[in-house]
């Protein structure tokens, strides 16, 4: 470690989880080999976790949002005045990762220099990996995979799966839109997973991953490090990174926005000033750690334009000694936004609680905003203080992590997802509505702590895919919590509802 800027992970910090013994509704439907298997298995509430508590307690960080960083496991592993000498410290392999063009203008250049005990390059041909991997759509201009809809969408909250599912199997798309190979969209996944990726690596070419872990949490095994993430934080791998998922607590569930564009970065604050949001100081990156174990067979597999191939070699992946650079996964507690909000009358649109953007290259669009609902105070005078109801160029797409949504009195529940797409309508469901009028707006109220839920908010319009449709998980009776809203026009009562 060369900075003192470092964290600890809380090591007290327990997150108790609960085992789920339904199998994966959202595959069951679906007349394949891996549905078919998951349906047949039976419940499963073990899990694997090989690794000792070493593992992941007492994990330290770097602080900052896309600082320059340097770490080193071993003292004087980094060489000093340059990145690739004749010869490096203990004679490891220099080797550079570039997350952008090498002329990318300074603000949008990143790459790291890994100095690692053998380079990635040590390995045998890469071969599609079999079976298939049936639920990853990547392409959605050109995936049969996939359809569009206005209709507004909810689903229930994914079930653990039965049989045994890492992270890599229990990840399914849900929706997206462009292509990892025009460099433009994005997709947005779910995962349910209740074991370890055991003896391999996962990498994807085709863009970033920001997981957001809504059950159970995530240790993250990366060459730069190990990343420990629990429920209302987030991890963000970039491009390229191999890394393994790791469950500590066993089963777990979450949404994974995945981008192709480029990398998240933090919102403008304009008017607000230079604080505010989510702060540089609390985005955590690894120190680093290495792994020089001999392994008769570890896989790299990598995700390329979609698909996904393999590549055997006999050593971990995660051989970094030391490393240097801006181009590294990190995490951050969303619990640490700051909010900033209305303090006298109306409603704020959400973009005010942005945690972290990808813009696209028209002036204040997004390809793919992170918006978190906190907990706050409400204080706005003679105003519905609850979403407003509303049509969006923009594609909204929600989930929850614990607790409940000020704008859904029933049914939006935590692990469950929403979309509202392209000019769809939407808002508050009745009850909410009638609550919300019945109370008044006289006192402060707060939003509680024990709530958290999120957007992934885009200018490109969603296709959904053909299982999320047509899974029993979709709530069909979803358009009831607004038939109900009544009309309270009154011709003769021009000052406000009777
Ligand atoms: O639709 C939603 O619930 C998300 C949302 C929240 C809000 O406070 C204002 C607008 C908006 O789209
Ligand atoms: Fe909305």
């Amino acid at each position: 470690m060369l900075f003192d800027n470092d964290h600890d992970d809380d090591e007290d910090a327990t997150f108790v989880i609960q085992r789920s013994t339904v199998s994966n509704a959202f595959l069951k439907h679906v007349p394949t080999g891996r549905a078919a298997q998951a349906s047949l298995l039976v419940v499963m509430t073990t899990f694997t976790y090989a690794e000792s508590d070493e593992d992941y307690k007492g994990l330290r960080y770097q602080s900052g949002f896309g600082n320059h960083f340097s770490s080193e496991a071993l003292p004087g592993s980094l060489p000093v005045g340059q990145n690739n000498p004749l010869v490096c410290p203990y004679g490891l392999y220099a080797e550079q990762i570039s997350g952008s063009a090498f002329t990318a203008p300074r603000d949008n250049n990143f790459r790291s220099w890994l100095y690692r005990i053998k380079p990635s390059v040590t390995h045998e041909p890469f071969t599609p990996r079999f079976p298939k991997h049936e639920f990853l759509v990547n392409d959605f201009t050109a995936s049969e995979k996939v359809d569009t809809t206005p209709t507004q969408l909810r689903w229930k909250p994914m079930k653990i799966p039965e049989s045994p599912t890492d992270f890599l199997e229990g990840l399914f798309t849900i929706c997206g839109a462009g292509s990892p190979f025009l460099r433009h969209g994005y997709a947005i996944h779910l995962y349910a997973a209740n074991k370890s990726m055991e003896n391999y690596a996962f990498a994807n070419a085709d863009g970033d991953f920001l997981i957001v872990p809504q059950e159970g949490r995530l240790l993250v095994k990366t060459e730069f490090g190990k990343l420990l993430a629990s429920p209302g934080e987030i991890i963000v791998l970039q491009q390229g990174f191999r890394f393994s998922v790791c469950l500590p607590d066993g089963p777990s569930r979450g949404y994974v926005a995945e981008v192709y564009d480029g990398h998240f970065r933090l919102p403008e604050l304009g008017p607000i000033g230079a604080n505010g949001l989510a702060a540089p100081r609390d985005f955590m990156v690894p120190t680093a750690w290495f792994d020089n174990t001999q392994y008769s067979e570890f896989k790299v597999v990598q995700k390329f334009g979609g698909e996904l191939f393999e590549a055997r070699q006999t050593f971990s992946p995660f051989n970094v000694v030391a490393w240097d650079g801006n181009y590294a996964p990190y995490k951050y507690d969303m619990k640490k936004f700051c909010p900033f909000n209305t303090v006298l009358f109306d409603h704020a649109d959400p973009s005010i609680n942005t945690v972290l953007t990808l813009p696209s290259e028209r002036p204040g669009v997004a390809v793919l905003d992170l918006v978190v609902f906190p907990p706050r105070w409400l204080t706005a005078e003679h105003t519905f203080r609850p979403p407003y109801f509303h049509r969006n160029c923009m594609s909204e797409f929600m989930g929850l992590i614990y607790g409940s949504y000020e704008g859904k009195a029933e049914g939006f529940l935590p692990g469950g997802s929403s979309l509202h797409n392209c000019m769809t309508p939407h808002g508050v469901d009745t009850i909410t509505y009638e609550n919300t009028i019945a109370r008044g707006c006289e006192t402060p109220t707060k939003i509680s702590e024990e709530t958290l839920a999120f957007m992934f908010e885009s200018s490109l319009i969603p296709k959904v895919t053909k299982w999320a449709l047509a899974s029993p998980h979709l709530d069909k009776d979803y358009y009831k919590g607004w038939v109900g809203l009544q009309s309270h026009f009154a011709i003769e009562n021009a000052n406000g509802r009777t």
